[in-house]
C-alpha cells in the first residue's frame, strides 16, 4: 500500500502510476487473449474444450457443456430457503429500478407534415457473462439478466467458468430466477469467442454484457464490432473520498471488499484528514487478517491500494475524476453538496451508511459498472444496452416540398446529382 501526501515531492508521478495501473501487463494479456479467440474461431468446439480443460480443470464432451434442466432441479432443492428469499429480494429490487430506464417507440407530431421519430427494438440474442474463477457471482447472474428482460430480450445465453467442474447451485437458482434461457459451463476469453463467432454447441450472440477478469474485459474489448459489448467491466475498484468524518472501521472494510475480488482489484482512500488515514491504514491490517480471503485482498492492496492525503475535499474531488473510479464513495458530513462536482464515476455510494456492497446486491442500479478509467466515457449496464433504436421517418408531399429545396441545395453542395434527384423529381409531380 502507497501512503501519499499531495503536497509531497514526486507525488504527481506516483499518482499517475496509479492512474495507469496495469497498462503493461495489459498489453501481454492482450497476446494471450487474441491467441485464444483466434483458435475458438477456427476450431471451435474443438478449441472451447481444450481452453476449459485447462483453465478451469472440466473435462467434458462438447454436449456436456449446457446446464440441464434436472442440473437446475438439483440446484433448488440444494439453496436455503433464506437464500432463495434474499436472492428473490435482489431480482425484485433490481427489476423494479431498471423498469424506470425502458424507453418507448415515440412518433412526433410537431409539424403537421412531417412525423419524426424513434423506434426501440429489444436486441433478438445476448450472451452474459458471470464470472466464476475465484469467487461465484449470482449477483451478476441478476445483474445481467433483469435488465436484458425487462428491455425485452429473445433469448438470453449465460455463460459461467466452473473451475474443476463445481457448478454452484446459486448461480444457477438465480439463473431461473432472473430468466436466463440457456447457461453453458464455459468461462474467459474462449466462452467470450464462442459467444461472439459461434460453435457448433453455443450460439453466436448480438452482444455480449458483464464483468470478468481482465481475460475476459480484454476479450470482448477485442471481439467488439463482430459483435456489440456493453462495457470494459474487469476488476473491481473503489475510490473512498473523506473529510475526517465517519469510522476508520468502516471505510477499512469497505476499501477489502473491493480487494477481495481480484489481485488486480484496488482500493483507494483519499482524505482530508492525515490521522483518519492513518487510522484507516492500521485497520486495513488488522481486518486483513480475518478475511477468508486474506490472500487475494492482501495482494490488491499491497500493489493496489493507496491512501492519499489532500490539502481540502476539492482537491480530493479533482484526482477522483482523474482516476474516474468504478465505485465511489462519498463518505463525508454531506454527500450531496460533493456529489455535483463528480464527473467521472461508475456508481456514486453517498453517506456513511451506504456501503459500496449495498449496490453490488440489491439497492436496485446495476453493479455492472465500467473499470480501469472508463468511467470517462461508459455509463453501468443498463436496459439501453439491450434494445437498439432505428429512427423513423415521415414525410407527407407536403412536407417534401416545405423542405425539399435545401434538400436539393445541399445535395448540389456536396456533388451528389442522384440524391438531389430523388427529391426534385417528387417535387415536381
Ligand atoms: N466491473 C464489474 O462490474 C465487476 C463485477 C463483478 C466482478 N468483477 C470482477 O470480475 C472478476 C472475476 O474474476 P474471476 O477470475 O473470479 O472470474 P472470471 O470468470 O472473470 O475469470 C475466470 C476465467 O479466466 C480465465 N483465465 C484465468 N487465468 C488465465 C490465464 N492465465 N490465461 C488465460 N485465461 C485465464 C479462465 O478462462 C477462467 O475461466 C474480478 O476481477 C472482479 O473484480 C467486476
Ligand atoms: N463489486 C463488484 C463489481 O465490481 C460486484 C460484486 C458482485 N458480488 C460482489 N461484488
Ligand atoms: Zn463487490
Amino acid at each position: 500500500m502507497q501512503f501519499l501526501d499531495i503536497r509531497e515531492a514526486g507525488f504527481q508521478a506516483k499518482f499517475d502510476a496509479i492512474v495507469e495501473r496495469g497498462e503493461e501487463s495489459g498489453r501481454e494479456v492482450e497476446e494471450v487473449v487474441l491467441g485464444i479467440i483466434s483458435d475458438v474461431r477456427k476450431r471451435g468446439d474443438a478449441a472451447l474444450l481444450e481452453y476449459t480443460h485447462r483453465f478451469d480443470r472440466l473435462e467434458c464432451d462438447a454436449a456436456g457443456l449446457e446446464i440441464t434442466g434436472a442440473e437446475f432441479e438439483k440446484a433448488f432443492a440444494q439453496v436455503d430457503e433464506k437464500d432463495l428469499a434474499a436472492l428473490k429480494v435482489a431480482v425484485e429490487r433490481v427489476a423494479r429500478f431498471h423498469e424506470k430506464q425502458k424507453q418507448q417507440t415515440w412518433l412526433s407530431t410537431e409539424e403537421t407534415d412531417i412525423m419524426l421519430g424513434q423506434k426501440v427494438t429489444p436486441l433478438a440474442k445476448v450472451g452474459i457473462y458471470v464470472p466464476g474463477g475465484k469467487a461465484c457471482y449470482p449477483s451478476s447472474v441478476i445483474m445481467n439478466a433483469v435488465p436484458a428482460k425487462v428491455a425485452g430480450v429473445g433469448e438470453i445465453v449465460m455463460v459461467v467458468p466452473t473451475p474443476g467442474g463445481e457448478t454452484n447451485p446459486h448461480v444457477l437458482v438465480a439463473a431461473k430466477l432472473a430468466g436466463v434461457d440457456r447457461v453453458f459451463r464455459i468461462g474467459g476469453a474462449q466462452a467470450v469467442a464462442a459467444l461472439a463467432y459461434g460453435t457448433a454447441t453455443v450460439p453466436r450472440v448480438d452482444k455480449i454484457t458483464g464483468p470478468g477478469n481482465i481475460y475476459v474485459a480484454t476479450a470482448k474489448k477485442l471481439v467488439f464490432g463482430q459483435v456489440g459489448i456493453d462495457m470494459i467491466a474487469g476488476p473491481s475498484e473503489i475510490l473512498v473520498i473523506n473529510d475526517g468524518s465517519g469510522n476508520p472501521v468502516h471505510i477499512a472494510a469497505d476499501l477489502l471488499s473491493q480487494a477481495e475480488h481480484d489481485e488486480l482489484a484496488s482500493s483507494v482512500l483519499i482524505t482530508t484528514d492525515r490521522s483518519f488515514g492513518e487510522k484507516v491504514a492500521a485497520e486495513v491490517e488488522r481486518q486483513l487478517k480475518e478475511l477468508s480471503r486474506e490472500a487475494i485482498a492482501r495482494k490488491s492492496w499491497e500493489s493496489f491500494g493507496v491512501i492519499i492525503v489532500a490539502g481540502n475535499l476539492e482537491e480530493a474531488v479533482a484526482f477522483s475524476n482523474r482516476i474516474a473510479p468504478e465505485h465511489l464513495e462519498l463518505a463525508v458530513e454531506n454527500p450531496f453538496e460533493v456529489m455535483p462536482l463528480i464527473t467521472n464515476a461508475g456508481a456514486i455510494f453517498m453517506g456513511h451508511y451506504t456501503p459500496e456492497a449495498s449496490g453490488d446486491y440489491l439497492a436496485g442500479p446495476n453493479h455492472t459498472l465500467p473499470t480501469g478509467g472508463t468511467a470517462r466515457f461508459f455509463s453501468p449496464l443498463s436496459v439501453d444496452d439491450f434494445v437498439k433504436k432505428s429512427s423513423l421517418i415521415y414525410f407527407t408531399k407536403g412536407g417534401l416540398k416545405r423542405v425539399g429545396e435545401d434538400v436539393v441545395r445541399i445535395a448540389k453542395l456536396e456533388g451528389l446529382d442522384a440524391h438531389g434527384r430523388s427529391v426534385s423529381f417528387r417535387l415536381e409531380d
